[in-house]
């Protein structure tokens, strides 16, 4: 039974399982505990006691499994959905003991044999045993090749990693703990990032750092174990969590973790017997079952429960987090329709272009002159007029007088601007429409023009632009700009005025994404970001960009809301580009070096790549409100190429890293083609 409704929530997260001891009975195990109240279990499907070396040796590496109940025993939708198999906790294929290590692979190989068998969702794999792990990961590997659709959940704990020890201040060597961040990391770059693989976290009573916490929501988790000894006990005698667990619990919720409810009941409940009987149950005072670990159950539902619901807008976004999209091309593409659509719901932009406009004109046209003198503004880029309409609002608004050309190279999008043709255009939205509405006729020309070519009749006061996509200048707009300032006059003013970019470094996971419908969009409110990209066919991260072989997909920064990602560092600024620009040395080109600094108290870390923003100034005072940042949709830049060269390990305090943002890479002007990008560089300047 899930553990509750919360609207807009369909992911994973909503089904808690138990962890439970091998027993073999499994229907009378599964209906236990189902009956208690969770939606499956996470089991032995070997009787712990089996080893291949005592067995006759025609068992030994025979792929049957010789103390694994029947198949029969449960319908294969019970399997499927209700069983994640537990393999024996016993293994360790790394020992120096010959014959534990050769057991343990023949167990390892038969369990997952018999789990695919079975249909199984996932396997929880054993942590590894020491601090080497290479044979059970190349053994896992080889597994990981020839698997069904099951997933291998290796099992961590999440360790609080002992500052002082990892500092250095501590006199014993023996209690310097290992990361076990670093294990996981290690185990997968044997396995290869195999995206059957992921992590189920055995979450303990002390937590690490939150920097350090912050680390896994970059990994692809599944599970969290919570142990019974996990929970304090309330003022009723209860149990429940601390708020720093209660915390990483709604963060497990909101990042489609599933619970995992593991141990024995730990606390003197008034209802009676705590003991735990051998099949989990207790017996309620009206005589009937119920489950031993229900209490603990009860709470994370009511932790589930008392989330708020998702706000309308990030419900829609759902199906956009961590969704890999590349950024539009619209110098080389014409724009359709449905993506002038999106950018066209996006109030907040329009208003505060609307803000910019009227400061400027106010700026520019003193009260006195304001019935006399006709203010020039052209409007760059125009699509279906949105901005022209801002632009003439502020004018209304501020009772300045204006001359408005409307310069677009979509011919498609002209059509819908120019009023002649409006019959051609079913969009009402049109600002052709709108002209001859509010009977502009005279006041708005449109041409159909790319800005860089076009013989403009005069100068304007006023240049109006976005252009800006989601990194900032990702659909060219310092090259479009540069090439529409020769009719700017000498003390005109350029809206946007600046822009500012900054990233920081993140590890980022996805693994999962099943999405692959053929054109989509994501709108987003400029106060939050601009989104606008569509992709024909999604590129899963590490496995699609790393498949591709090539250096283009490793280069391209991808459009995409963040989600299950882990900021490493505070994001810096990268590089400005202001209009106009009339330097004779200007240039668009752009070299950057950036120091980030892990906090010490993260542990290690692997960068994946870096979430860029923009800040943009329209004028003076106006730029986007909020800062990008702090909404989790910007683009991100992959470096895998590079992070496989150089694996960024940043263990205690500062590791120096250097970025490298050499050039934004020149383009012809015949074929306009749309060319994104700085080529990056890492490398590890030092380490302490
Ligand atoms: C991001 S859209 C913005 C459209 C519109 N201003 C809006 O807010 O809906 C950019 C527009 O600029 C146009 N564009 C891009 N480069 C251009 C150029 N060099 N000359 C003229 N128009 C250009 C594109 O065709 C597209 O319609």
């Amino acid at each position: 039974m899930p553990l509750g409704e919360r609207s807009g929530d369909k992911s994973d997260s909503r089904y808690c399982g138990v962890e439970t001891e091998f027993n073999d009975d499994m229907p009378q195990l599964l209906s236990t505990n189902i009956n208690g109240g969770f939606d499956f279990v996470v089991s032995p499907l070997m009787d712990p006691s089996y080893r291949p070396s005592l067995m006759d040796t025609g068992y030994k590496g025979s792929g049957i499994a010789p103390f694994a109940g029947s198949d029969l025993v449960l319908s294969p939708s019970q399997w499927s959905s209700h069983v994640v198999g537990k393999i024996s906790s016993w293994i360790d294929l790394d020992s120096e003991d010959e014959i534990l290590r050769k057991d343990s692979e023949i167990v390892l190989k038969q369990e997952i044999s018999w789990a695919s068998h079975l249909s199984l969702q996932a396997c929880l794999l054993p942590t590894p045993k020491g601090a080497s792990c290479a044979n059970y990961a190349r053994c896992v590997n080889q597994i990981l090749q020839n698997l069904n659709n099951m997933q291998l959940w290796l099992r961590i704990p999440l360790d609080k990693s002992d500052d002082d020890a990892m500092n250095g201040n501590s006199d014993d060597l023996s209690e310097v703990q290992v990361d076990s961040w670093e294990t996981w990391n290690c185990f997968r770059l044997l396995c290869e990032h195999h995206s059957q693989l992921s992590i189920a976290l055995d979450v303990l009573c002390s937590l690490p750092s939150a920097n350090s916490l912050g680390r896994w929501f970059g990994e692809p988790v599944r599970a969290a174990i919570i142990h019974t000894n996990s929970f304090l006990t309330n003022a009723r005698g209860y149990p429940c969590l601390s708020k720093r667990h209660q915390r990483l619990m709604t963060a497990f919720f909101n990042h489609s973790i599933q619970i995992v409810v593991s141990g024995t009941p730990v606390h003197n409940l008034p209802m009676g017997n705590s003991e735990l009987a051998a099949d989990h149950t207790d017996k309620h005072i009206d005589g009937t079952q119920r489950h031993s670990l229900r209490p603990y159950l009860d709470y994370v539902s009511y932790l589930y429960q008392k989330m708020d619901p998702l706000p309308e807008q990030e419900r829609f976004e759902l199906g956009y987090r961590d969704f890999l999209q590349s950024p539009l091309q619209p110098l080389m593409d014409n724009l359709e329709a449905q993506t002038y659509e999106t950018f066209e719901k996006d109030t907040v932009k329009y208003s505060q272009y609307e803000r910019a406009v009227s400061k400027a004109l106010l700026d520019r046209i003193s009260d006195e002159e304001a019935s006399t003198k006709t203010t020039v503004l052209m409007v760059v880029g125009a699509g279906r007029g949105p901005l022209v309409r801002a632009s003439l609002q502020a004018a209304e608004e501020t009772g300045r007088k204006l001359r408005v050309y409307a310069v677009e190279k979509n011919p498609n999008a002209v059509i819908t601007l120019h009023p002649d043709q409006i019959d051609f255009s079913m969009v009402l939205l049109a600002i052709g429409n709108l002209v001859k509405l509010e009977g502009w006729e005279n006041i708005v020309t449109i041409v159909s023009c790319d800005m860089r070519c076009w013989d403009a009749p005069e100068k304007a006061d006023i240049l109006v632009s976005e252009l800006l996509g989601s990194f900032g200048d990702n659909e060219l707009s310092p090259e479009c700009l540069d090439g529409a300032q020769r009719f700017l006059k000498a003390d005109g003013i350029s809206i946007p005025s600046s822009y500012l970019y900054k990233f920081h470094p993140t590890s980022y996971s996805i693994k999962t994404v099943q999405r692959c419908k053929s054109f989509d969009f994501l709108y987003c409110n400029w106060s939050t970001a601009l989104v606008l990209s569509m992709s024909k066919a999604l590129i899963l991260f590490i496995l699609q960009v790393k498949s591709h072989k090539d250096l283009v997909h490793f280069e391209t920064a991808y459009v995409v809301k963040l989600h299950r990602v882990a900021r490493l560092a505070p994001s810096q600024p990268v590089f400005t580009f202001t209009h106009p620009e009339y330097s004779t040395t200007k240039d668009n080109q752009r070299y950057k070096k950036l120091q980030f600094e892990i906090p010490h108290d993260s542990g290690s870390v692997m960068v994946h790549g870096f979430a860029g923003y923009f800040d943009a100034t329209l004028y003076k005072d106006v730029s986007n409100i909020f800062p990008i940042e702090d909404t989790s949709v910007c683009t991100i830049r992959f470096a895998f190429r590079i992070t496989a060269l150089a694996v960024l390990w940043f263990n205690q305090g500062l590791v120096r890293m250097v970025c490298n943002l050499p050039k934004r890479i020149s383009y012809s002007q015949q074929q306009w083609p749309f060319v994104l990008g700085w080529s990056l560089g890492l490398s590890i300047e030092e380490f302490h």
